[in-house]
């Protein structure tokens, strides 16, 4: 059974799908990846797991539950980080805490538990105004493990950290089907964050789940691409879409997608002799290493077509 699944789900905001048709799965144990550009309709779709907004059509699955035939039932089988912590300043952390572990009618041994997790114990009896950002942070992903449910959903839980911080809570997410036992399902526009952290990736562009899959077999499957540097980029994508190949501009330079299967070492020395014919100063050819950011790219460009 997957710790969360979705069908068709749908929401729509007056005439706009903020989400549409998202049928996604989370295997048990995953740290699922929910990525996509800011306005894709990552949180729409979170809140709709939660609960918390109702769905224009389809169904949410978490644990085994449908959140819209029990909601309650649901909401017990997950553990939410959202970005407003909702924290009481001149409490302490172990305070805040206490008042969500009254509510979920836990035993007192739970607190302990879960800042042990967060590797917040020592800092517990301060209060929380005096917290950094990153303590917050974690405070706030101890209240979403009272109870240990099963899955655990965090927004954007780098957002706001300084680099040390986010270099901690990473490590921290990729650690925590391990320390918990919990599905997790982290929301990010980062590409690198998903990269580092996550097991199984799903990818949204404006509101539909335009890929999805186990990361490393995704990469597995993914085309060979050789990247490019050169003095004339636009010649030089002429020449290799005459030579069959997509183009993308990436960051560092073009792209060229191969088809699956093919040679990169004779495709390299073939474009080589082409741009230099054409004159073109070539600064750097070589094959890419698979990596989520070319299947995103690739997932958006088709994306992209279809709509077209
Ligand atoms: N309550 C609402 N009323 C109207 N439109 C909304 C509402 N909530 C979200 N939207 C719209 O739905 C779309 C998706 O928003 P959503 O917040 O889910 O995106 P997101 O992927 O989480 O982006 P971000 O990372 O910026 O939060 C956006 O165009 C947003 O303006």
């Amino acid at each position: 059974m997957a710790a969360i699944e979705t069908q068709g789900l749908t929401r729509r905001f007056g005439a706009r799908a903020a989400v549409d048709g998202v049928s996604l799965t989370a295997p048990t144990g995953a740290v699922y990846g929910f990525l996509g550009p800011n306005g894709a309709g990552k949180t729409t779709t979170l809140k709709m797991l939660l609960g918390l907004l109702r769905p224009t059509s389809g169904r949410a699955v978490i644990d085994g539950v449908d959140v819209a035939a029990d909601r309650l039932a649901a909401a017990r089988r997950v553990g939410a980080l959202l970005e407003a912590h909702g924290f009481y300043g001149n409490l302490s952390g172990r305070e805040n805490l206490e008042l969500t572990r009254i509510l979920l009618d836990l035993p007192r041994t739970e607190i302990d538990r879960v800042l042990e997790v967060v590797d917040m114990a020592g800092d517990a009896r301060r209060r929380v105004s005096d917290y950094s950002l990153g303590m917050r942070q974690r405070l706030g992903l101890a209240r979403a493990m009272l109870g240990a449910p099963p899955v655990l959903i965090l927004d954007e839980p780098t957002n706001g950290l300084d680099p040390d911080g986010i270099a901690d809570m990473r490590r921290f997410l990729k650690s925590l089907p391990e320390r918990t036992g919990a599905t997790v399902l982290l929301s990010s526009h980062l590409l690198g964050e998903i990269e580092q952290t996550a097991t199984h990736v799903g990818v949204v562009h404006r509101g539909r789940l335009v890929l999805e899959g186990d990361l490393a077999r995704l990469k597995a499957d993914q085309a060979p691409e050789i990247a490019l540097r050169v003095d004339d980029p636009v010649r030089a994508a002429e020449i290799l879409r005459r030579h069959d190949l997509t183009v993308s501009d990436g960051a560092e330079g073009l792209v060229a997608g191969l088809r699956p299967g093919a040679d990169h070492d004779r495709t390299t020395a073939e474009l080589t002799r082409a741009l230099v014919a054409a004159a073109i100063g070539v600064f750097a050819i070589g094959a890419r290493a698979a990596s989520l950011e070319g299947i995103y790219r690739r997932a958006a460009a088709s994306d992209r077509e279809e709509i077209v």
